[in-house]
């Protein structure tokens, strides 16, 4: 298969798609990106990467970061945290209440924000500090060592986080908790903040398409590890809209509210696409469409 030529020909047909939905405007400083902009990477297991459009502008990561979060407290500290938050699929709103307080301060899962937050609270207990410890992941299964949070958006959100800080006050309320709200709201916001290009994406979620191996040969997660992460982003990485992700695309994926969505294709490849404007979900309409038309021709799907 010519992948170059299909990832150009995926950038042509999801064109009347780009611009459509709207940009996260609730973090201001993201209300700013212009939303005529899509771009598409694909890093196979074997080190090929392939890229085309706006593949190298970089973006808020935003919610994709989750994952990562996730497979350092699982690599760092077991399956302790498996105790403190579910691996359900919410069928709600990423940044709900409601379920929070019936379900007594356990999360529904670790990537909607109040799972995030208790599993970003546990990574800071471990490392010192979850936004680091993500970046500095990041930089070494891309090799570069330029990944960093922009600090603007984070203090954007931070400035304007009031929904964050009622979700991680109740955990903390249940004590779901092990750090200070703020310093936990501080990390989470920080490690949701890393900027990076789509290259920059899928070079880093490829170990999740090679069974948990990075990119200089070592092991970052156990194979099954591996599997499960990929489980719970399947059911749980596009929040409410997990079951239509599932049966357009049929892929484990992680999106974000910058427009990024990360797919898995075990054993072959790790995808990431970007286009600012989201569906009601907070999923990118455009990076859906293109994750749709790339299973689709090609058939990797894990269906
Ligand atoms: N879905 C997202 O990308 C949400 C992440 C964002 N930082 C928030 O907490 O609201």
């Amino acid at each position: 298969m010519d992948i170059q030529n299909l990832l150009d020909d995926i950038v042509g047909a999801v064109q009347p798609h780009v611009g459509q939905g709207n940009v996260a405007d609730y973090i201001p400083q993201l209300g700013a990106v212009d939303p005529h902009q899509f771009g598409i990477s694909i890093a196979t297991r074997d080190g090929d990467v392939y890229s085309s459009g706006d593949a190298h502008v970089p973006f808020s990561i935003q919610s994709i970061s989750k994952v990562f979060a996730l497979a350092l407290v699982l690599a760092f500290d077991g399956d302790g945290i498996w105790k403190r938050v579910f691996r359900e699929p919410s069928g709600n709103p990423f940044n709900s209440l409601i379920q929070l307080e019936s379900e007594d301060g356990i999360p529904r899962n670790p990537f909607i924000n109040a799972g995030a937050i208790v599993v970003s609270d546990r990574l800071l207990s471990v490392t010192g500090s979850a936004a680091l410890a993500v970046r500095d992941l990041m930089r070494r299964e891309t090799g570069n060592s330029t990944v960093a949070a922009d600090h603007y958006v984070a203090a954007s959100e931070l400035r304007n986080s009031h929904r964050n800080a009622s979700l991680a006050h109740f955990l903390a309320s249940c004590g779901n908790l092990e750090n200070p709200v703020e310093a936990v709201l501080e990390s989470y916001v920080e490690q949701c903040a890393l900027a990076m290009t789509c290259e920059d994406l899928a070079l880093a979620t490829r170990f999740l398409a090679a069974n948990g191996v990075g990119a200089d040969g070592t092991r970052l997660l156990s194979p099954a590890q591996t599997k499960r992460i990929n489980a719970v982003m399947l059911t749980c990485g596009t929040y409410d809209a997990a079951g239509e992700f599932a049966y357009r695309v049929g892929l484990p994926g992680k999106s974000g509210v910058g427009g990024g969505i990360v797919a898995v294709v075990p054993n072959k490849c790790a995808i990431s696409v970007w286009s600012p404007g989201l569906g009601r979900s907070g999923n990118s309409v455009a990076g859906v469409a293109a994750l749709d038309e790339f299973t689709t021709r090609t058939g990797w799907s894990v269906f």
